[in-house]
């Protein structure tokens, strides 16, 4: 079996989605849950866009000790720079350099001819040396580059010192063949390529992201860039979930294994998509909720008879797990750590009793807590920031022919107790300019969502709202059988991480350590 790497970039292409901005706090979160998942590489971000990323990745490559860390640079010496800033004190360190080689990147964007191109590309991979012992180069938009000329720069930077050669679809144009096609050419043009890992970077612009990779696989990579859920730039990136079990559970086809743990592919997905607020269609693979549901007649009846009528994979495999113990108001404190270790959360004996705390008030609401309502209550706590404004109270007057009126009672950090009330066009809304009363603070609402995160009349409400003031830009969640509570808290949230990020950025204060981690 040949051995596949993964090389995960959910925290750097995938952070390229519109409107996902992770905090540190967030980046650490999902990089720890990363190297459980047990990828090769985990691209963290791209050094040289801001000093918040320098510090993400720094903070992320203190504590990751497995897993490669890597940092994306553009061929310039001061992206490498930045790069070696935030990676200087990793465990296994990576500097990713690349440059565009097609023609249409040549001309438009970087207005370089050939030439300059080869001289630029191999002048990066030598000067990243001066620092790190392992470089990766990409060739952006290499699936569309002539490929003579992808030939002779692969070979240049392979000379200069690049030890993985990453062929991007930058923008999901290849089918198939055509893509896996590429990888063989280079095998059989490059001399000393076999000395080096090749490396797919797809994107899913017509779809074929994960087809695609697997085609690379098949010809001669070693090496997938992939992401959870598929998310990136434009339409995402290879998901990682699906490249995974495709070569699992067709091992036969691809005679190829990764080291990913497969049981810990559903609780990485469902962190991606609270942390970046990217939600998961139902019928996506692997991770969606429909993924391994039976709605039919004849498929019930078949799976019932027999499950590999309608099932190729068995959704234990991928960590969907099976409900035990039912949780509700009369669990006590040992079944619910039970449950917690059983979802993989390892808290100290306060943080336990904390959330004991938090589930019994959600038992009170609702008459049965299955997992995902308790790991939704433990991600909303994890990731609390210290909290400028803590809400104690909200009313609201509402019909649909009088105008919605919020009254909020909201505690300040001194302790001392706010009320403010307001009118809105919606509940939310005035709930909204109440709360703004209070904060005083300035923000635009960027982006406001609201999803079921679990089923039934008493089911969890999650609320996810994007808040921006003077170029920072943060996400707030809450989760809440009451949707305009989350949404309340949700939006409280946000603002609190605003006032901790404008602190944190004029004060550079260090960023707060995590009060928990997972298994
Ligand atoms: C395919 C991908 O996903 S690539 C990664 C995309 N990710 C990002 O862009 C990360 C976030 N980016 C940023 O924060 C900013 O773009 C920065 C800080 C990196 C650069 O900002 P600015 O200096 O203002 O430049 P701006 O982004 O407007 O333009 C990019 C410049 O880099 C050049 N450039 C683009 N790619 C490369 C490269 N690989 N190597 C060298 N130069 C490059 C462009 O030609 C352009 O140069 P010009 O200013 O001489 O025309
Ligand atoms: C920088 C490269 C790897 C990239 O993201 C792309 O080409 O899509």
């Amino acid at each position: 079996m040949r051995k596949i790497e993964i090389f995960d970039t959910t925290l750097r292409d995938g952070e390229q989605s519109p409107g996902v901005n992770l905090t540190i706090d967030e980046k650490i979160e999902i990089a720890l849950q990363l190297e459980r998942l047990g990828v090769t590489r985990m691209e963290v971000g791209f050094a040289a866009a801001s000093p918040g990323e320098i510090r993400a990745i720094q903070e992320v490559a203190k504590r990751v000790k497995n897993t490669t860390v890597v940092s994306l640079s553009r061929s310039l010496e001061g992206d490498i720079d930045k790069s070696w800033e935030a990676l200087k004190n990793a465990e296994n360190a990576c500097v990713h350099v690349f440059l565009a080689t097609s023609p249409i990147h040549r001309q438009h964007k970087l207005q370089m001819t050939k030439e300059q191109v080869v001289e630029q590309a191999v002048a990066a991979v030598t000067y990243a040396k001066k620092y790190f012992s392992e470089i990766q180069f990409s060739c952006e938009d290499a699936a569309r580059t002539e490929i003579d000329f992808l030939s002779e720069v692969v070979a240049a930077v392979v000379k200069a010192g690049a030890k993985v050669i990453n062929l991007p679809d930058t923008v999901g144009y290849m089918t198939p063949v055509e893509y896996g096609n590429i990888f063989r050419q280079l095998r059989e043009r490059v001399p000393g390529i076999e000395n080096v890992k090749l490396s797919s970077h797809c994107h899913d612009d017509l779809g074929m992201a994960v087809a695609n990779s697997l085609a690379a696989i098949e010809g001669g990579a070693t090496q997938v860039e992939c992401t959870v859920n598929g998310i990136g730039e434009r339409a995402g990136n290879a998901a990682l979930e699906e490249v995974a079990l495709a070569l699992d559970t067709r091992k036969g086809i691809y005679q190829a294994k990764t080291d990913i743990k497969l049981d810990e592919i559903a609780r990485t997905s469902k962190l991606v998509s609270r942390l970046t607020g990217m939600f998961v269609p139902g019928n996506k693979a692997i991770v969606g909720a429909n993924a391994f549901a039976h709605e039919s007649g004849i498929h019930q009846d078949g799976v019932l008879k027999e499950i590999t009528t309608y099932e190729i994979i068995r959704p234990e495999t991928v960590g969907f797990k099976s409900n035990k113990l039912v949780m509700g108001k009369h669990s006590g404190r040992h079944a619910f750590k039970d449950k917690l270790e059983e979802l993989g959360y390892r808290l100290e004996r306060e943080q336990v009793n904390e959330a004991f705390v938090r589930f019994k008030d959600l038992c009170d609401r609702k008459k049965e807590v299955t997992d995902d309502d308790i790991v939704a209550l433990l991600d909303s706590k994890i990731l609390e920031m210290p909290e400028a404004f803590v809400l104690e109270s909200l009313q609201l007057a509402y019909g649909n022919l009088s105008v919605p009126t919020a009254s909020v009672r909201i505690a300040l950090a001194n302790g001392e107790m706010v009320e403010e009330a307001a009118v809105g066009n919606g509940s939310v809304d005035s709930i909204y300019k109440a709360i703004d009363r209070v904060t005083e603070e300035e923000v635009t609402l960027d982006d406001y969502k609201i999803v079921s995160v679990t089923h039934g009349k008493d089911a969890l409400g999650e609320v996810y709202v994007r808040l921006s003031q003077n170029g920072i830009s943060v996400q707030g969640r809450d989760v809440s059988t009451d949707v305009l509570e989350a949404s309340a808290k949700a939006y409280i949230q946000a603002i609190n991480k605003i006032i901790a990020r404008r602190r944190d950025s004029s004060n550079a204060v260090e960023p707060l350590p995590l009060t928990s981690t997972m298994n």
